[in-house]
């Protein structure tokens, strides 16, 4: 469970993230959906302590950080990475490694598990991401969609609580942007609990099971993505769903 608390956070003297109160529970799928700008990617990485804040406090199970401490790198913020993984949207694999020692990596050198043992739980884990046919591969020899699915194991190697995922569609055609939407379907039935930066409404109506809409550093409005993305309350949602626009477009086409 992530528990977020006022949080605020400004770059530049210049607020970003303003009294933002949330809380992620187990097994739930929230898409963080909203305007470009908006602060989505800076809560997600505030979420994990790859971001400092200067407001407010994140709680990640027994651990609470207050800003300052994601500066101090202490071993608070080292436990609260281990326990919520972070899957990037270029994904950011070791080029040198195969999909296999992309995956084995994070639990040898930072959790001390012994080669064996890491090299058969990364197996496992490139079997259930479908590439067991890949581990001795290179990124470079791999597909964008293939890449990313090495990724998402690397990430579920630590044994996260939460995976945390930003624009994981941004790079994938409609097709494997379904194919990922069935991946971490299964994944999720195995209790894991998700927050995805997304600009994909399918991938936010299929997967998730709820939806939060950020815009100008504020939580405008959340719900479930049946109700939000159909008939959203705020204003400011409406424009950034396109809806009541479809009549202009009409008269554009004929
Ligand atoms: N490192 C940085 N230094 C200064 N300003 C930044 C930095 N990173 C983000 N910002 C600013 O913070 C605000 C929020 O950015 P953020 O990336 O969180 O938004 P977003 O909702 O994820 O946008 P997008 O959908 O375009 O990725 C933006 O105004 C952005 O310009």
């Amino acid at each position: 469970m992530i528990e977020v608390e006022k949080l605020s956070k400004r770059y530049e003297g210049r607020p970003v993230l303003e009294g933002i109160n949330a809380v992620f529970s187990p097994g739930e799928v929230t898409a963080l959906v909203g305007p470009s700008g908006g602060g989505k990617s800076t809560l997600l990485r505030c979420l994990n302590g790859l971001e400092s804040f200067d407001g407010g406090l994140v709680r990640v199970g027994p651990d609470t950080l207050a800003p300052g401490d994601v500066r101090a790198q202490g071993e608070k913020v080292r436990r609260i990475r281990r326990r919520v993984g972070f899957v990037f949207q270029q994904w950011h694999l070791f080029a040198h490694r195969t999909a296999l020692g992309n995956v084995t990596e994070a639990p040898m050198h930072v959790k001390g598990v012994g080669r064996q043992e890491a090299n058969e739980r990364g197996r496992a884990l490139l079997a259930k991401v479908g590439l067991s046919h890949r581990e001795d591969a290179y990124p470079s020899e791999l597909s964008g969609g293939e890449q990313q699915r090495v990724a998402i194991a690397r990430a579920l190697a630590m044994e996260p609580e939460v995976l945390l995922m930003d624009e994981p569609t941004s790079a994938l055609d409609p097709e494997r942007v379904g194919a990922l939407i069935d991946l971490l379907e299964q994944l999720l039935a195995d209790g894991l609990t998700l927050v995805a930066v997304t600009h994909e409404m399918r991938f936010a109506y299929e997967l998730a099971s709820r939806v939060l809409v950020l815009h100008g550093g504020h939580i405008i409005e959340e719900g479930p993505p049946a109700r939000v993305l159909a008939n959203p309350h705020h204003e400011r949602t409406r424009a950034f769903l396109g809806l009541g626009r479809v009549p202009a477009l009409r008269t554009l086409g004929a």
